[in-house]
């Protein structure tokens, strides 16, 4: 440990600068800032910092360079800056997680939003590493404890599956994400909050994941307030901080809320840039920055640990062919679908069992298993078939009795499906057991 520290602490000072070259803001924009004067010494990638008027300081990315001039996308806000401001020349981009991570809320860039200070790992991390080799990859591990009844049964997750949750706002995923973060067994938790309002970030610290969650868990965050090329460097921090643990040998759960917002700062970017929007109004490459994202999530290889990845996305009245949905949903490992009507009555999670796959089944269970989950499967699907005339009550009891069955079921089924009681996975399903056994 002692050793790891001093390590660390020799490679910051390595990267310590004693001098700086200087260059002038030119040009403001609110996304992007023109300077001179740095054309020799800076390279695509780097860091500099803006030095405004009254103490504001500013740091900010390069991105492009032409004619003597860089462009550089501010990490943050640009208003107070002037043109003729001083800019300073930090040098490489460095992102280095550490293991003193857990339990902290960082942004994007691995600087600290709990004010306390943040130590530098001894090796910095590529932010937009590629992902293991496919032919080399584990397959899944064995099917977690999640302390959902739905999750432990119906809707399995496997060491290293990656899952959607797709849900409508106000649905209950916030609650839930932080639920799982709590209770999924994992050696530790990396959390991307991705343009959430500064209100919903200190509630899911605070109080939906507490002080017991935050304790093996690393948050990053970047405000809906925050530049797009925050929102979008927030989900990639959280990826190679998982990658750093991942490579330890570690178990990490990945939360990334939302990809959605990811996807959103990707197009902001990228229009800024002059892409061509489809006709969804996202440009084609946010395929690929989604698709690249969730590869990076899944089993590892060799001696590293697995990445465990809930990735959320909001879809606007369940609809599931939305660009964005649809695109998770083919490269990620199953999906779960939170259900208005179902919040709307009170039984949260809102999943839909019948709406919602899990691709770790059949495989993760045993045959019994699957025999009783396609049993109560039938029986939910049979209902939902058929609720619209019980609920009418244009069906007569006795007329066909797998309907009379599934009628008795129903709302143990449901009460079942909303429990998140913490039991094992064994309990969960021996209740399933006793439940079909009644009716
Ligand atoms: N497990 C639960 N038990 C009881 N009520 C719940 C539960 N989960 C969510 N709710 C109710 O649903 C509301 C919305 O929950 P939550 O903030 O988690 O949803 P969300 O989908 O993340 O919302 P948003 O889209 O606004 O971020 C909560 O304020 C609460 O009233």
């Amino acid at each position: 440990m002692r050793v790891a520290m001093m390590t660390a602490l020799n490679d910051s000072i390595d990267r310590l600068k004693t001098t700086y070259d200087i260059g002038i803001v030119r040009e403001v924009s609110p996304a992007r800032l023109r300077v001179s004067g740095l054309r020799r010494v800076a390279a695509q990638g780097d860091v500099v910092e803006v030095s405004g008027g009254g103490g504001l300081r500013l740091l900010g990315d390069v991105e492009a360079m032409a004619g003597g001039f860089l462009d550089v996308v501010p990490r943050g806000l640009t208003k107070g800056i002037c043109e003729g401001d001083r800019v300073l020349h930090l040098g490489r981009d460095v992102f280095a997680p550490d293991d003193s991570w857990i339990g902290r809320v960082l942004d994007p860039f691995g600087q600290a939003l709990d004010q306390r200070p943040v130590r530098q790992g001894a090796q910095e991390r590529a932010i937009r590493a590629t992902p293991p080799a496919a032919t080399s990859r584990r397959g899944f591990g064995p099917r977690l404890e999640t302390g959902h009844a739905v999750f432990n049964t119906f809707l399995p997750l496997a060491k290293g599956q990656r899952i959607g949750l797709f849900a409508g706002s106000g649905v209950g995923k916030s609650t839930l994400l932080a639920d799982l973060a709590r209770q999924v067994e994992a050696d530790l938790v990396v959390v991307a909050l991705i343009g959430e309002r500064g209100r919903e970030l200190n509630h899911f610290v605070d109080h939906a994941l507490g002080n017991d969650g935050l304790k093996r868990a690393v948050v990053f965050a970047a405000t809906a307030d925050q530049p797009a090329s925050a929102r979008q460097r927030c989900a990639h921090a959280a990826m190679t901080t998982a990658e750093f643990f991942r490579d330890q040998g570690r178990h990490v759960l990945l939360l990334v809320d939302s990809v959605t917002r990811l996807a959103e700062a990707h197009r902001d970017i990228a229009l800024s840039r002059g892409a061509t929007p489809g006709l969804d109004g996202f440009p084609p490459s946010v395929v690929q920055e989604i698709s690249q994202l969730a590869e990076r999530a899944g089993p590892g290889a060799g001696d590293a640990g697995d990445i465990t990845a809930i990735m959320s996305v909001l879809v606007a009245g369940s609809n599931m062919d939305g660009l964005i949905a649809d695109t998770l949903r083919g490269v990620l490992d199953g999906h779960v679908v939170l259900d208005r009507g179902i919040a709307e009555r009170g039984r949260f999670p809102a999943v839909n069992v019948l709406r919602s796959v899990s691709r770790s089944l059949p495989d993760c269970a045993s045959d019994s298993e699957n025999a009783v989950m396609a049993e109560a499967r039938r029986a939910l699907s049979q209902y939902s078939d058929s609720e619209l005339m019980i609920r009418s009550g244009l069906y007569e009891s006795g007329h066909d009795k797998e309907i009379d069955r599934a009628i008795r079921l129903w709302p143990l089924l449901d009460d079942f499906v909303g429990q998140g009681t913490g039991m094992t996975t064994a309990d969960d399903f021996r209740m399933l057991e006793r439940i079909l056994a009644t009716a």
